[in-house]
Protein backbone atom coordinates (compact mmCIF):
# COMPACT_ATOMS: atom_id res chain seq x y z
CA UNK A 1 0.00 0.00 0.00
CA UNK A 2 1.44 3.21 -1.04
CA UNK A 3 2.40 5.77 2.29
CA UNK A 4 1.26 8.61 0.27
CA UNK A 5 -1.70 9.60 2.66
CA UNK A 6 -2.32 13.14 0.40
CA UNK A 7 -3.18 10.86 -2.40
CA UNK A 8 -5.16 8.35 -0.67
CA UNK A 9 -8.81 8.06 -1.78
CA UNK A 10 -7.88 9.79 -5.04
CA UNK A 11 -5.23 7.71 -6.44
CA UNK A 12 -3.91 4.12 -6.15
CA UNK A 13 -0.04 3.68 -6.32
CA UNK A 14 1.70 0.94 -7.83
CA UNK A 15 5.34 -0.03 -8.90
CA UNK A 16 7.93 2.27 -10.08
CA UNK A 17 8.42 3.01 -13.70
CA UNK A 18 11.63 4.80 -13.31
CA UNK A 19 13.84 6.99 -11.12
CA UNK A 20 15.56 10.12 -11.44
CA UNK A 21 18.53 12.08 -9.93
CA UNK A 22 16.35 14.44 -7.60
CA UNK A 23 12.64 11.17 -7.20
CA UNK A 24 11.41 8.61 -8.68
CA UNK A 25 8.03 7.80 -11.15
CA UNK A 26 5.22 5.74 -9.53
CA UNK A 27 2.41 3.84 -11.76
CA UNK A 28 -1.01 4.65 -10.53
CA UNK A 29 -4.69 4.24 -11.22
CA UNK A 30 -6.98 7.72 -10.95
CA UNK A 31 -9.78 6.01 -8.71
CA UNK A 32 -12.47 7.90 -9.90
CA UNK A 33 -12.15 6.52 -13.52
CA UNK A 34 -9.80 3.19 -13.12
CA UNK A 35 -7.57 5.15 -15.82
CA UNK A 36 -3.81 4.55 -15.59
CA UNK A 37 -1.67 7.72 -14.57
CA UNK A 38 2.04 7.86 -13.79
CA UNK A 39 3.30 10.08 -10.71
CA UNK A 40 6.53 11.38 -10.17
CA UNK A 41 7.35 11.92 -6.64
CA UNK A 42 10.36 14.55 -5.60
CA UNK A 43 11.74 14.83 -2.70
CA UNK A 44 12.37 18.51 -1.80
CA UNK A 45 15.16 17.38 0.45
CA UNK A 46 16.93 15.47 -2.23
CA UNK A 47 16.57 18.49 -4.62
CA UNK A 48 18.03 20.94 -2.15
CA UNK A 49 19.21 23.84 -4.23
CA UNK A 50 18.05 22.82 -7.76
CA UNK A 51 14.21 23.12 -6.10
CA UNK A 52 13.57 26.06 -8.56
CA UNK A 53 13.53 23.50 -11.39
CA UNK A 54 9.96 21.86 -10.09
CA UNK A 55 8.43 25.30 -10.72
CA UNK A 56 10.23 25.44 -13.85
CA UNK A 57 8.85 22.54 -15.17
CA UNK A 58 4.95 23.48 -13.86
CA UNK A 59 5.07 26.89 -14.90
CA UNK A 60 6.38 25.33 -18.68
CA UNK A 61 3.59 22.03 -18.50
CA UNK A 62 1.07 23.89 -17.80
CA UNK A 63 1.27 26.37 -20.85
CA UNK A 64 2.53 23.46 -22.96
CA UNK A 65 -0.62 21.59 -24.26
CA UNK A 66 0.45 19.49 -27.27
CA UNK A 67 -0.15 16.30 -28.91
CA UNK A 68 3.16 15.38 -28.53
CA UNK A 69 3.88 16.55 -25.07
CA UNK A 70 3.52 14.29 -21.79
CA UNK A 71 0.33 15.96 -20.33
CA UNK A 72 0.53 17.66 -16.76
CA UNK A 73 -3.20 16.22 -14.83
CA UNK A 74 -2.43 17.36 -11.03
CA UNK A 75 -0.18 18.80 -9.64
CA UNK A 76 0.14 18.72 -5.11
CA UNK A 77 2.87 20.53 -3.30
CA UNK A 78 3.10 18.95 0.39
CA UNK A 79 5.68 20.12 3.64
CA UNK A 80 8.20 17.60 2.08
CA UNK A 81 7.06 16.10 -1.44
CA UNK A 82 6.18 17.24 -4.70
CA UNK A 83 3.48 15.47 -6.54
CA UNK A 84 3.12 15.94 -10.16
CA UNK A 85 0.50 13.36 -11.73
CA UNK A 86 0.90 13.20 -15.31
CA UNK A 87 0.06 11.25 -18.84
CA UNK A 88 0.88 7.34 -18.60
CA UNK A 89 2.99 6.47 -21.33
CA UNK A 90 2.53 2.32 -21.69
CA UNK A 91 5.40 2.60 -24.48
CA UNK A 92 8.70 3.27 -22.11
CA UNK A 93 11.22 5.35 -23.02
CA UNK A 94 12.88 5.77 -26.39
CA UNK A 95 16.45 5.10 -25.55
CA UNK A 96 14.77 1.65 -24.84
CA UNK A 97 13.22 1.42 -28.14
CA UNK A 98 16.19 2.15 -30.21
CA UNK A 99 18.36 -0.46 -27.87
CA UNK A 100 16.10 -3.20 -28.65
CA UNK A 101 15.75 -2.84 -32.05
CA UNK A 102 19.83 -1.13 -32.26
CA UNK A 103 18.90 1.07 -35.04
CA UNK A 104 15.34 2.16 -37.02
CA UNK A 105 14.57 2.08 -40.56
CA UNK A 106 14.77 5.77 -42.35
CA UNK A 107 11.12 5.43 -42.54
CA UNK A 108 10.30 4.65 -38.81
CA UNK A 109 12.88 7.37 -37.52
CA UNK A 110 11.37 9.58 -39.63
CA UNK A 111 7.56 8.69 -38.13
CA UNK A 112 9.40 9.97 -34.60
CA UNK A 113 11.53 12.73 -35.59
CA UNK A 114 8.91 14.15 -37.47
CA UNK A 115 6.64 14.06 -34.10
CA UNK A 116 9.58 15.12 -32.05
CA UNK A 117 9.86 18.62 -34.63
CA UNK A 118 6.54 18.70 -33.67
CA UNK A 119 7.05 19.18 -30.33
CA UNK A 120 10.25 21.56 -30.53
CA UNK A 121 8.34 23.63 -33.11
CA UNK A 122 5.56 24.24 -30.62
CA UNK A 123 7.49 24.59 -27.66
CA UNK A 124 10.06 27.74 -29.31
CA UNK A 125 6.44 28.41 -30.29
CA UNK A 126 5.52 29.57 -26.95
CA UNK A 127 8.82 30.85 -26.02
CA UNK A 128 10.40 28.17 -24.43
CA UNK A 129 13.46 26.10 -25.34
CA UNK A 130 13.75 22.07 -23.94
CA UNK A 131 17.36 22.35 -23.54
CA UNK A 132 17.73 18.43 -22.04
CA UNK A 133 17.02 16.99 -25.48
CA UNK A 134 17.39 13.10 -25.06
CA UNK A 135 15.99 9.59 -26.01
CA UNK A 136 15.53 9.17 -22.37
CA UNK A 137 13.21 12.22 -22.03
CA UNK A 138 11.14 11.19 -25.00
CA UNK A 139 8.68 8.54 -24.00
CA UNK A 140 6.09 6.22 -26.13
CA UNK A 141 2.60 5.65 -25.99
CA UNK A 142 0.95 2.07 -26.77
CA UNK A 143 0.05 3.38 -29.98
CA UNK A 144 4.12 4.46 -31.04
CA UNK A 145 3.23 8.07 -30.42
CA UNK A 146 6.07 10.16 -29.20
CA UNK A 147 5.47 12.06 -26.10
CA UNK A 148 8.46 14.85 -24.72
CA UNK A 149 8.99 15.09 -20.65
CA UNK A 150 11.43 16.53 -18.32
CA UNK A 151 11.36 20.22 -18.80
CA UNK A 152 12.85 20.87 -15.68
CA UNK A 153 15.78 22.67 -17.55
CA UNK A 154 13.53 24.72 -20.16
CA UNK A 155 13.97 28.26 -20.24
CA UNK A 156 11.70 31.04 -21.01
CA UNK A 157 12.82 33.43 -23.17
CA UNK A 158 10.81 36.51 -22.31
CA UNK A 159 9.67 38.35 -25.57
CA UNK A 160 12.19 40.53 -26.57
CA UNK A 161 14.69 39.52 -24.30
CA UNK A 162 17.60 37.67 -26.52
CA UNK A 163 17.39 34.21 -25.21
CA UNK A 164 21.00 34.42 -24.10
CA UNK A 165 22.43 31.95 -21.49
CA UNK A 166 25.27 30.91 -20.14
CA UNK A 167 26.48 27.30 -18.67
CA UNK A 168 25.32 27.65 -14.87
CA UNK A 169 21.37 27.78 -16.16
CA UNK A 170 21.42 24.58 -18.03
CA UNK A 171 23.61 21.25 -17.63
CA UNK A 172 21.97 19.11 -19.84
CA UNK A 173 23.63 15.42 -20.83
CA UNK A 174 27.23 16.64 -22.20
CA UNK A 175 26.79 14.12 -25.16
CA UNK A 176 23.92 15.87 -26.27
CA UNK A 177 24.78 19.47 -25.84
CA UNK A 178 25.93 22.02 -28.36
CA UNK A 179 29.43 22.84 -28.59
CA UNK A 180 28.74 26.65 -27.86
CA UNK A 181 26.79 25.33 -24.64
CA UNK A 182 30.21 23.10 -23.70
CA UNK A 183 31.97 26.57 -24.21
CA UNK A 184 30.29 28.40 -21.63
CA UNK A 185 29.56 30.83 -24.33
CA UNK A 186 26.25 32.83 -24.49
CA UNK A 187 24.54 30.73 -26.76
CA UNK A 188 20.25 30.53 -27.48
CA UNK A 189 18.24 27.93 -26.32
CA UNK A 190 16.28 27.02 -29.72
CA UNK A 191 19.72 26.35 -31.25
CA UNK A 192 20.95 24.45 -28.53
CA UNK A 193 17.55 22.53 -29.19
CA UNK A 194 18.41 22.06 -32.86
CA UNK A 195 21.47 20.64 -32.25
CA UNK A 196 20.55 17.75 -29.35
CA UNK A 197 17.69 16.77 -31.91
CA UNK A 198 20.35 16.16 -34.89
CA UNK A 199 22.07 14.35 -31.83
CA UNK A 200 18.67 12.33 -31.31
CA UNK A 201 18.75 11.81 -35.12
CA UNK A 202 21.80 10.26 -35.51
CA UNK A 203 21.17 7.85 -32.77
CA UNK A 204 18.06 6.88 -34.26
CA UNK A 205 19.30 6.42 -37.48
CA UNK A 206 22.54 5.08 -36.23
CA UNK A 207 22.30 3.43 -32.98
CA UNK A 208 24.89 5.43 -31.53
CA UNK A 209 26.37 8.50 -30.62
CA UNK A 210 27.88 10.49 -32.90
CA UNK A 211 30.27 12.28 -30.28
CA UNK A 212 31.00 9.70 -27.87
CA UNK A 213 34.24 9.25 -25.53
CA UNK A 214 34.99 7.95 -22.05
CA UNK A 215 37.21 10.75 -21.68
CA UNK A 216 35.49 13.83 -21.16
CA UNK A 217 37.89 16.35 -22.83
CA UNK A 218 38.38 14.30 -25.76
CA UNK A 219 34.72 13.62 -26.50
CA UNK A 220 34.41 17.99 -26.15
CA UNK A 221 37.04 18.39 -28.57
CA UNK A 222 35.03 15.86 -30.89
CA UNK A 223 32.00 17.87 -30.11
CA UNK A 224 33.73 21.15 -31.22
CA UNK A 225 35.19 19.29 -34.08
CA UNK A 226 31.72 18.83 -35.47
CA UNK A 227 33.45 15.37 -37.48
CA UNK A 228 31.50 12.29 -37.22
CA UNK A 229 31.34 9.14 -38.85
CA UNK A 230 28.49 8.40 -41.76
CA UNK A 231 27.98 5.34 -41.86
CA UNK A 232 27.64 3.94 -45.26
CA UNK A 233 23.85 3.11 -45.10
CA UNK A 234 23.05 6.77 -44.54
CA UNK A 235 20.79 7.81 -47.24
CA UNK A 236 22.11 11.43 -49.16
CA UNK A 237 18.97 12.62 -47.98
CA UNK A 238 20.07 12.28 -43.98
CA UNK A 239 23.60 12.96 -44.37
CA UNK A 240 22.99 16.29 -45.61
CA UNK A 241 20.14 16.56 -42.78
CA UNK A 242 22.63 15.31 -40.09
CA UNK A 243 25.10 17.69 -41.43
CA UNK A 244 22.61 20.85 -40.89
CA UNK A 245 22.05 20.30 -37.64
CA UNK A 246 25.15 19.20 -36.40
CA UNK A 247 27.02 22.85 -37.57
CA UNK A 248 28.89 23.70 -34.50
CA UNK A 249 28.90 27.33 -35.53
CA UNK A 250 25.25 28.48 -34.40
CA UNK A 251 24.30 30.69 -36.86
CA UNK A 252 25.03 28.20 -39.51
CA UNK A 253 22.89 25.77 -38.13
CA UNK A 254 19.49 25.03 -39.95
CA UNK A 255 16.62 26.75 -37.59
CA UNK A 256 13.54 24.82 -36.93
CA UNK A 257 11.78 26.77 -39.28
CA UNK A 258 13.52 25.54 -42.17
CA UNK A 259 13.99 22.10 -40.58
CA UNK A 260 9.92 21.64 -41.04
CA UNK A 261 10.41 22.25 -45.01
CA UNK A 262 13.64 19.53 -44.99
CA UNK A 263 13.30 17.20 -47.79
CA UNK A 264 14.47 14.28 -45.33
CA UNK A 265 11.37 15.15 -43.09
CA UNK A 266 8.57 15.41 -45.77
CA UNK A 267 9.92 12.50 -47.82
CA UNK A 268 7.35 9.93 -48.98
CA UNK A 269 4.29 12.51 -46.88
CA UNK A 270 2.27 14.51 -48.83
CA UNK A 271 1.28 17.14 -45.48
CA UNK A 272 3.78 18.85 -43.48
CA UNK A 273 4.73 18.42 -40.00
CA UNK A 274 1.48 19.83 -37.87
CA UNK A 275 3.24 21.59 -35.06
CA UNK A 276 0.67 23.66 -33.77
CA UNK A 277 -1.44 21.89 -30.69
CA UNK A 278 -4.41 20.58 -31.61
CA UNK A 279 -6.15 21.15 -27.81
CA UNK A 280 -7.87 23.81 -27.55
CA UNK A 281 -7.65 25.28 -23.84
CA UNK A 282 -10.79 26.81 -24.41
CA UNK A 283 -12.76 23.43 -25.98
CA UNK A 284 -13.96 21.41 -23.10
CA UNK A 285 -15.58 18.50 -24.15
CA UNK A 286 -19.31 18.55 -23.35
CA UNK A 287 -19.86 15.12 -22.62
CA UNK A 288 -17.22 14.87 -20.41
CA UNK A 289 -18.45 17.72 -18.88
CA UNK A 290 -21.62 16.53 -18.55
CA UNK A 291 -20.86 13.62 -16.18
CA UNK A 292 -18.72 15.53 -14.28
CA UNK A 293 -21.42 17.81 -13.49
CA UNK A 294 -23.33 14.85 -12.55
CA UNK A 295 -20.95 13.56 -10.37
CA UNK A 296 -19.74 16.92 -8.72
CA UNK A 297 -23.38 18.13 -8.35
CA UNK A 298 -23.07 21.22 -10.48
CA UNK A 299 -26.34 22.87 -11.62
CA UNK A 300 -25.36 22.60 -15.21
CA UNK A 301 -22.91 21.36 -17.92
CA UNK A 302 -21.86 25.06 -18.46
CA UNK A 303 -21.40 25.63 -15.05
CA UNK A 304 -19.06 22.38 -15.16
CA UNK A 305 -17.03 23.74 -18.34
CA UNK A 306 -16.45 27.15 -16.41
CA UNK A 307 -14.78 25.33 -13.36
CA UNK A 308 -12.75 23.06 -15.62
CA UNK A 309 -11.40 25.78 -17.66
CA UNK A 310 -9.89 27.49 -14.68
CA UNK A 311 -7.44 24.57 -15.33
CA UNK A 312 -6.38 24.61 -11.46
CA UNK A 313 -4.41 21.13 -12.01
CA UNK A 314 -6.21 19.92 -9.10
CA UNK A 315 -8.27 16.63 -8.66
CA UNK A 316 -10.91 17.72 -10.94
CA UNK A 317 -8.33 19.03 -14.06
CA UNK A 318 -6.93 15.34 -13.43
CA UNK A 319 -10.57 13.64 -13.95
CA UNK A 320 -11.32 15.67 -16.79
CA UNK A 321 -8.57 14.58 -18.45
CA UNK A 322 -8.91 11.01 -17.21
CA UNK A 323 -11.86 10.61 -18.54
CA UNK A 324 -10.90 12.82 -22.00
CA UNK A 325 -8.31 10.23 -22.32
CA UNK A 326 -10.87 7.17 -21.77
CA UNK A 327 -12.80 8.54 -24.66
CA UNK A 328 -10.74 9.37 -26.73
CA UNK A 329 -9.50 5.57 -26.74
CA UNK A 330 -13.15 4.72 -27.40
CA UNK A 331 -13.88 3.90 -23.78
CA UNK A 332 -17.65 4.85 -22.02
CA UNK A 333 -16.86 7.72 -20.03
CA UNK A 334 -18.28 6.74 -16.41
CA UNK A 335 -17.92 8.03 -12.86
CA UNK A 336 -19.26 5.99 -9.63
CA UNK A 337 -23.19 7.28 -9.12
CA UNK A 338 -23.50 10.59 -7.97
CA UNK A 339 -21.30 11.73 -5.10
CA UNK A 340 -23.51 12.16 -1.94
CA UNK A 341 -23.49 11.12 1.79
CA UNK A 342 -23.89 7.10 1.16
CA UNK A 343 -20.68 6.36 -1.48
CA UNK A 344 -17.22 6.28 -0.75
CA UNK A 345 -16.07 9.06 -3.43
CA UNK A 346 -13.30 11.22 -2.20
CA UNK A 347 -14.16 14.45 -0.96
CA UNK A 348 -14.61 16.79 -3.80
CA UNK A 349 -11.31 18.51 -3.79
C1 LIG B 1 9.99 3.48 -18.14
N1 LIG B 1 8.64 3.05 -18.51
C2 LIG B 1 8.36 1.79 -18.97
C3 LIG B 1 7.04 1.76 -19.22
BR1 LIG B 1 6.14 0.28 -19.85
C4 LIG B 1 6.45 2.97 -18.92
C5 LIG B 1 7.49 3.76 -18.49
C6 LIG B 1 7.37 5.16 -18.04
O1 LIG B 1 8.24 5.64 -17.39
N2 LIG B 1 6.23 5.82 -18.42
C7 LIG B 1 5.90 7.13 -18.07
N3 LIG B 1 4.66 7.63 -18.33
N4 LIG B 1 4.61 8.92 -17.90
C8 LIG B 1 5.84 9.22 -17.38
C9 LIG B 1 6.65 8.14 -17.47
C10 LIG B 1 7.99 8.48 -16.93
N5 LIG B 1 7.89 9.90 -16.59
C11 LIG B 1 8.99 10.67 -16.25
O2 LIG B 1 8.88 11.84 -15.96
N6 LIG B 1 10.22 10.02 -16.26
C12 LIG B 1 11.45 10.79 -15.99
C13 LIG B 1 12.59 10.10 -16.70
N7 LIG B 1 13.75 11.02 -16.78
C14 LIG B 1 14.58 10.65 -17.93
C15 LIG B 1 15.96 11.11 -17.56
C16 LIG B 1 15.99 11.27 -16.07
C17 LIG B 1 14.61 10.88 -15.56
C18 LIG B 1 11.69 10.90 -14.50
C19 LIG B 1 11.82 12.15 -13.94
C20 LIG B 1 12.06 12.27 -12.57
C21 LIG B 1 12.19 11.14 -11.77
C22 LIG B 1 12.06 9.87 -12.35
C23 LIG B 1 11.82 9.74 -13.73
C24 LIG B 1 6.51 10.37 -16.76
C25 LIG B 1 5.85 11.22 -15.80
C26 LIG B 1 6.12 11.71 -17.12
Amino acid sequence: MSKYEVLQGFYAVHDELGSGGFGKVRLATHLLTNQKVAIKIIDKKQLGHDLPRVQTEMDALRNLSHQNICRLYHYIETEDKFFIVMEYCSGGEMFDYIVRKERLEESEARHFFRQLVSAIAFVHSQGYAHRDLKPENLLLTEDLHLKLIDFGLCAKTEKGRIDKHNLDTCCGSPAYAAPELIQGLQYKGNEADVWSMGILLYTLLVGALPFEDDNMQIMYKKIQSGCFYEPEFLSPLSKQLLRAMLQVVPERRISVKKLLEHDWLNHKYTQPVKWNTIYDKNFIDRDVARVMSKYYGFESTDKMIEKIKEWNFDYMTSTYYALLHRKRNGMEIILPMVRNSTNTAPPNV
